[in-house]
């Protein structure tokens, strides 16, 4: 599908930091809107519907699913998320950038609808460091931990099929190269449809 924004699609292991950078990036760059995604999971913490998610339930997940109302939608840790059509296509149709944090199911999902979607893996600098962000951020329950960090190690050896590989030990570093791909990406698409423009002008295609 062609489109005039820029769809950026963050995926990472639980744990690994990929919310701490989408959020500091997007206090940097007020362009880059995020997706409100829909789950079956229960909110946790200060979670507050419409914000960090549209928590439904399993029938409604379902009506959507049938509706055809997701660009992808995938099992996570047993509990279902997608992205909904309407989240995405109004924005980056009328030109405007968004981003997702999915996992790497739905990444490719998205790769095979929007072939331009630049996709982005943020590894943990190690297995011990992941743990221990996990048991730090204080959110998850002992058992809810040990699934995301099962389910880590088929999760990091999708990072091959991404565009980028980010390392996020240094968050400050991390973030840099975060914010370099979006930059990188804005100029491409701006040097090509300058070029496309440029071919049309010479042939006098109004
Ligand atoms: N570079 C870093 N160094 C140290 N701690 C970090 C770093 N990046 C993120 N963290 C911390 O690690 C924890 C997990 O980060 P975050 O919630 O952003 O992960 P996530 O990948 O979005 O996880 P999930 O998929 O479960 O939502 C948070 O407490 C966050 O503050
Ligand atoms: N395929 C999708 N994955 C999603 C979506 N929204 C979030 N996620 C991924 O789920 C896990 C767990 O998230 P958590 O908030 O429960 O910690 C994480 O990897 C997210 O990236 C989505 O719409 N589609």
């Amino acid at each position: 599908m062609d489109y005039p924004g820029n769809l950026f699609v963050v995926s990472a292991p639980s744990g690994a930091g990929k919310s701490s950078l989408v959020k500091a990036l997007r206090e940097l760059d007020t362009r880059v809107q995020p997706s409100v995604s829909h789950t079956t999971r229960a909110p946790r913490g200060q979670e507050k519907h419409g914000r960090e998610y549209f928590f439904a339930s399993d029938q409604e997940f379902d009506a959507m699913v049938a509706a055809n109302g997701f660009v992808e939608w995938a099992n996570v840790h047993g509990r279902r998320y997608g992205t909904s059509k309407r989240a995405i296509e109004d924005r980056v149709g009328k030109g405007g950038d968004v981003i997702l944090e999915i996992d790497f199911q739905g990444a490719m999902q998205v790769k095979k609808t929007f072939a331009n979607a630049v996709l982005v893996f943020i590894l943990p600098p190690s297995w011990e460091e992941l743990r221990s962000r996990l048991e730090r951020r204080g959110e998850d329950e002992p058992e809810v931990i040990e699934t995301r960090l099962v389910n880590a190690s088929d999760e990091m050896s999708q990072a091959c099929n991404f565009d980028f590989v980010i390392i996020n030990e240094v968050f400050e570093h991390a973030l840099f190269d975060l914010k370099t791909i979006v930059h990188a990406q804005r100029l491409k698409y701006a040097a090509q449809r300058r070029a496309r423009a440029d071919t049309f002008e010479s042939l006098h295609i109004p």
